[in-house]
């Protein structure tokens, strides 16, 4: 009988990997194990002796192997609306309990959803190779007569219907890198035994230039950051790639053509193919398959595709729009993309134009089809003006929705630094809640002046391209520059502009609030006193406390050397997933979950915003929007008095960096290295 949870030994816990796991769970087409939740309980039950398993159901609640994946134990289960009780429970449970809530038997129907195959695509645990080959009898009891429950003992066994009842239906739920530990019995050196994660493919659908792929992108970046291994597979690229890929112009999208037809399908499963390798050979976890699947029969055949592989939920998420200036834009970006580079740009358009016409003839939304085969999706439509989802579960699943609820396109500007120079800094010592020494205050001074100026500059870049933009869709001339160039040098840029009058909603995309955060420090908090809260929103946030460094935190580095050399190394070694000793002690993994909220709320704001953390949330921050390695992030050069801007672009992000001079008190850019 396993060991109640307060005396399992570490050996039960194990951090949640990354890489999938080591055990080889039984592939589904092989004899599948007999009763999936009773074996599992068997495995479980790491001492028990248990009733001896059939390999073989029939009708009558005996099912022969090739059927056993129409077993719907699960239902036997959840239907009986009890609380699963443990076999080693004392309480017996009455008839009553085991029936559904009408009070009458639950059929045990055999074409459940919740058979082994559809549990491993569900994402619950598929059995452990030395479970399911476990060869015992089982014969279980009529539903109409319901044994009374005897508590196990040396002799007799428990009733096998009680025990399949006592066998809770594993989920998915979250497995965090770091931050979970999933518990299971059994485990040895290799990690055998270790619970399967789920993994999750996402399948986009949508015209061309819906933005499926800078999608796609912002979620590999949001995946990745959260330590879930996540690649994109873009049908578009493994195209580009293929020598024999017919035309390069719109006719190869022709839906009439057969042979063009036939060779986009096998273009499509190839790059399926070769994600569910990357699932395999590098351990990934949200595989992203980036094409228009904008056919039902298209998203027919990668669910076949996907429906034998163990473990992988699907979710499919489809970008709608219907603003035609946006998709005007957006044919206009594509004109700077791979497949029309160096092309003339009229011409191009009018190819690319011809493209979407031809995916419009047999275009057709999710919906019906998706939704009769009980498949997961989300749609974002006009970027998440308005969103519809269905049948949304899973951890993974929710994280793609909690995002792509998050996200947007307005232009504006996202700073980064360190709090000035602290009492603590100039002694080396780390952690702590020490004020600023003279030139850090100096630098919150002038850091408010800085932020100010830029703040005027990126004003007039949107007004600018706005009007321009306004000018040009209502063929009208373009706005001049130059009239609106004001003296930064000599005035405060904020005053010295006469007031030009803007359509309201052109205000709101260019006088943009202004986002101060620091941590709960001082030394974070005294650097934004320089900022006049008139004109900034000014927050500051526990999430954005520096790393709390433990034993270690007020030592040096070279104490912690000295004192702690243990720790000091076992840090140098994994300073991603080091997790310092003693009350509080955290790990990179740990703040990278803390800041989650902050940057999922960087993205959903349309307004702009100065981050003034420490050096551990700068490098996560800056991390992030970088699409860091998980090896870089713990390691990016930081210094203090630095500061980073970050401007999200249509296709990707610039970086700028300025670095400030203390005896000229003036912000340099230079080239942007972290
Ligand atoms: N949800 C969205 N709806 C519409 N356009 C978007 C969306 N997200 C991003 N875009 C814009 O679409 C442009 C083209 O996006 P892209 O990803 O290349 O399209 P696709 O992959 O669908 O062909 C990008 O420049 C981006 O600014
Ligand atoms: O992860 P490492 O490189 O140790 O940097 C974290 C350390 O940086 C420091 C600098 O000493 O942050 P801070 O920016 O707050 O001064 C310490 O407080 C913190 O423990």
């Amino acid at each position: 009988m396993s060991a109640p949870n307060s005396e399992r030994d570490s050996s039960f816990f194990k951090e949640d990997q990354l890489v999938q796991s080591p055990v080889s769970s039984p592939t589904l087409h092989e004899s599948p194990p007999s009763s999936p939740i009773l074996s599992h309980t068997l495995h479980n039950l790491k001492d028990f002796q248990g009733p001896r398993l059939p390999s073989r159901f029939t009708e009558n609640g005996l099912v022969s192997n090739q059927d056993a994946s129409s077993q719907d134990a699960e239902s036997s289960i959840k239907s009986q609306n009890t609380t699963p009780t443990h076999p080693s429970a004392s309480t017996t449970p009455d008839a009553s309990s085991l029936h559904s809530s009408d009070s009458s038997p639950v059929p045990f129907h055999l074409n459940s959803p919740h058979t082994p195959k559809r549990m491993a695509s569900e994402g619950y645990f598929a059995l452990p190779k030395q479970v399911s080959s476990l060869r015992t009898e089982y014969r279980p009891a009529s539903l109409h007569h319901v044994p009374s429950f005897h508590p196990p003992s040396d002799s007799a066994p428990p009733s096998p219907l009680l025990l399949a009842q006592s066998m809770k239906r594993k989920g998915s739920t979250m497995s965090i890198p770091g931050q979970t530990s999933s518990v299971y019995s059994n485990p040895n050196s290799e990690g055998e035994g270790t619970a399967p994660e789920e993994k999750l493919v996402i399948i986009m659908v949508g015209l061309p230039a819906r933005g499926k792929s800078y999608i796609v992108n912002k979620l590999v970046r949001y995946y990745n950051w959260l330590q879930y291994n996540c690649k994109a597979f873009n049908v578009g690229n493994f195209r580009r790639k293929q020598a024999s890929r017919g035309p390069d112009d719109a006719s190869f999208f022709d839906p009439s053509n057969p042979e063009t037809s036939k060779l986009r399908e096998d273009m499509a499963m190839n790059t399926l193919t070769a994600l569910l390798d990357w699932f395999e050979n590098e351990n990934g976890v949200v595989g992203i398959f980036d094409a228009t699947n904008s056919t039902a029969i298209r998203r027919k055949a990668v669910v076949e595709h996907l429906k034998n592989v163990p473990y992988v939920t699907t979710l499919f998420i489809e970008s709608v729009c219907n603003d035609e200036q946006l998709i005007a834009a957006n044919m206009r970006m594509k004109l700077f993309g791979p497949d029309y580079k160096n092309m003339d740009p009229e011409k191009s358009l009018r190819d690319f134009q011809e493209r979407v016409r031809l995916y419009e003839q047999k275009y057709e939304p999710l919906g019906k089809f998706e939704e009769d085969l009980n498949l997961r999706y989300i749609k974002v439509i006009n970027v998440g003006k308005k969103v519809v989802a269905f049948n949304i579960r899973g951890f993974l699943a929710g994280q793609a929705v909690f995002f792509l609820l998050n996200f947007n396109l307005s232009p504006r500007q996202i700073w980064v630094t360190r709090h000035g120079e602290s009492v603590d800094n100039t002694m080396g010592r780390i952690g702590g809640n020490a004020s600023l020494t003279n030139l850090g205050k100096q630098y919150g001074e002038d850091l408010a002046m800085f932020i100010e100026t830029k703040r005027a500059e990126f004003q007039d870049r949107l007004f600018y391209d706005i009007t321009r933009e306004s000018n040009l869709l209502n063929g009208g001339n373009l706005y001049q520059k130059k009239q609106y160039q004001p003296d930064y040098n000599n005035q405060s840029p904020t005053e010295a502009r006469t007031p030009i009058e803007l359509d309201p909603e052109d205000e709101e995309k260019i006088i943009k609030p202004f986002s101060v955060w620091t941590s709960m420090m001082k030394r974070s908090m005294e650097t934004a006193a320089y900022f006049d809260d008139e004109q900034y929103d000014i927050k500051a946030m526990r999430m954005l406390n520096e790393i709390c460094s433990g034993i270690c935190d007020q030592l040096t580095y070279e104490q912690i050397e000295n004192m702690h050399p243990e720790e000091y190394e076992a840090r140098a070694l994994d300073k991603l997933n080091y997790r310092y000793p003693g009350s509080g002690g955290e790990s990179y993994l740990d703040v990278i979950y803390r800041l989650q909220s902050v940057i999922v709320e960087i993205e959903r704001m349309k307004h702009h915003v100065l981050v003034i953390g420490h050096r551990v949330i700068t490098r996560i921050i800056v991390a992030y929007f970088l699409g860091c390695r998980r090896e870089d992030i713990a390691h990016l050069n930081v210094p203090l008095h630095t500061v980073y801007c970050i401007e999200p672009q249509p296709y990707g992000t610039n970086f700028y960096q300025y670095n400030y001079d203390p005896q000229t008190r003036t912000f340099t850019r230079v080239p942007f290295h972290v």
